[in-house]
């Protein structure tokens, strides 16, 4: 808001006030004094002179080309100087924590008027909490490390803190215990995975994907490993520094040599003659967070199959940043082990048995993508229910256009059924213990991630289209679209390549068919 005194200014009164250099103009019964900003304004001067928007009702020019945030900013705000007398401001917009009323824009449990048989009192207690922390805390800190590519910043990560936030990222269980999460939104005891689903799609409600993953993605991967199989007392030892955002760890499993296909890695371990440590080298790539992580959880090959160690940084540990094609605030890296002495401890689960260490752990990384895979096409579903009714082609809003309802109809339904879908396994997994999700629940999860990252892409295609020349420029009123576009195939490779686990799901099936079925 501008600091300065705001008046009561009539419509005659702006009409005077047309030419450059004493050029005021009307936006949803505000009034802003352009006459200095003019020369300056991004989109020209000539615009502004136009005898429909030179001391008019600018407000439906404005909004087919601005986004409403424009206004907000300080630097811009501060050119408004009063209020048309005996109007109020009819343009309605997201207010910081709340629910958005565009339809399918939240989820059928958000909805006024609908239902849901999982989602409870302490869900919806919750999911207040947590976007009102999102909104204030995380979405300023989101939005400028996507664009400068700094990490997230550790005050941030100690608001997180605060909250116990970093436990809930790891779901429900034993490491709850005694905390007051969210500042006692809900009880550890209730905590379930509808309350981690809440947390995961309550972030990814916006265009920074790569500040996402490196909002501590690399401990939601990472850490379980540790907690699940690591030994007492160097469990303790890394949960407790992590959980305290005073280290941070990163799942180290791809190679250049393998990604989906874990059982090809090359990165080794030799057992010392002794017994006592093992020897790690070899290599690690597209590790997210690993530019600044303290631990590594790191998949290797040993005599008889593969093993997973936690490796903390120290010699003979290198990391460097790989450019990718979303934001370095992800810290996307390569890691070096040169002769790294491991002591046995550090063993997560046994000794050649890091593929189903891995595998277990795989479980719950997909689901949490799924989460926020489904969430982002929802938001990207919202943003082209707004442009499509506010945006005029040929004199209509681009809505009137058949064409344009279909690519909805399509978005609508895909979104609709990968959440709906998502809560059914989410519900499964509530009724599960961890080795029974491990053991049915993989292949259900590995087809639920290949159907939304599928969808999403076709979303980002019929998105870009609706959007037009606006769905690739970084500013201005396509830029979701264009971040989302330009981001979405992530989804569909880290954490298992969409093809690689629509084929696990079926050879799940496979081994699940009664003996002697025939048609
Ligand atoms: C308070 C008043 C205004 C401010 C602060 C403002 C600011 C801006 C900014 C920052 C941009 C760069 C694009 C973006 O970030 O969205 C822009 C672009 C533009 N503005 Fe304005 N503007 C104002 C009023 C207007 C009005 C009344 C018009 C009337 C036609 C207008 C026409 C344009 C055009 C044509 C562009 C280029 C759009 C594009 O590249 O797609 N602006 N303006």
């Amino acid at each position: 808001m501008a600091s300065k005194q705001l008046r009561e200014i009539t419509r005659e009164e702006v009409a005077g006030h047309n030419k450059q250099g004493n050029l005021w103009v009307i936006i949803d019964a505000k009034v802003y004094d352009l006459s200095k900003f003019a020369a300056l304004h991004p989109g020209g001067l000539s615009v502004l002179l136009d005898p429909e928007v030179a001391g008019q009702d600018a407000t439906e020019h404005f909004y087919s080309l601005h986004r409403h945030e424009v206004l907000l900013k300080p630097g811009y705000a501060r050119l408004q100087i009063g209020t048309i007398t005996g109007e109020k401001p009819q343009i309605n917009v997201n207010t910081v924590g709340a629910l958005s009323k565009v339809p399918y824009a939240e989820p059928t449990w958000l909805t006024e008027g609908y239902y849901s048989p999982y989602f409870k009192e302490s869900h919806k207690a919750l999911q207040k909490a947590m976007r009102e922390f999102y909104d204030t805390v995380i979405l300023p800190e989101a939005t400028a490390c996507e664009e400068n590519g700094k990490r997230i910043s550790q005050a941030v990560v100690d608001k997180c803190v605060e909250l116990n936030l970093n436990q809930m990222r790891l779901g429900p269980g034993k490491h709850l215990k005694g905390l007051t999460l969210m500042n006692g939104a809900v009880k550890p005891e209730e905590f379930d995975y509808f309350h981690e689903l809440i947390i995961n799609q309550e972030f990814s409600r916006t265009a920074s994907r790569g500040f996402n993953d490196g909002f501590l993605g690399g401990m939601v991967i990472g850490l379980p490993p540790v907690l699940n199989f690591g030994k007492s007392p160097l469990k303790e030892k890394i949960c407790g520094e992590v959980f305290s955002g005073k280290k941070y760890i990163s799942l180290a499993i791809s190679e250049a040599f393998a990604g989906s296909d874990v059982a090809g890695l090359k990165c080794t371990a030799v057992k010392s003659d002794d017994g006592k440590y093992f020897t790690i080298n070899g290599t690690k790539k597209w590790i997210t967070n690993a530019t600044f992580s303290d631990y590594f959880t790191v998949g290797c090959k040993t005599d008889k199959g593969l093993t997973v160690f936690v490796v903390p940084r120290g010699e003979g540990v290198e990391t460097s940043s790989i450019k990718t094609s979303y934001s370095p605030a992800a810290g996307t890296g390569y890691i070096t082990f040169d002769n790294v002495k491991v002591p046995v401890e550090n063993m997560l689960g046994p000794e050649n048995g890091g593929l189903g260490v891995i595998l277990s752990n795989f479980n719950h990384e997909r689901w949490v993508m799924c989460c926020s895979s489904a969430r982002t096409q929802r938001l990207i579903v919202e943003e082209c229910l707004k442009w499509a009714n506010q945006r005029k082609v040929f004199g209509r809003p681009l809505i009137s256009q058949p064409v344009i309802r279909n690519k909805l109809a399509a978005m609508i339904s895909r979104v609709e059924s990968v959440q709906s879908w998502l809560e059914n396994i989410t519900h499964q997994m509530n009724n599960m213990s961890y080795k029974e999700q491990s053991d049915k629940l993989a292949g259900p999860i590995g087809l639920l991630k290949m159907q939304c990252t599928r969808t999403a892409q076709l979303t980002a295609q019929d998105a870009t289209q609706i959007f037009g020349g606006r769905a690739i420029t970084r500013t201005g009123m396509g830029r979701l679209i264009e971040h989302y576009h330009r981001t979405v195939p992530f989804d569909s490779l880290l954490g298992g390549a969409e093809d690689v686990l629509g084929d696990l799901g079926v050879r799940q099936a496979v081994k699940q068919m009664p003996r002697g079925v025939r048609l």
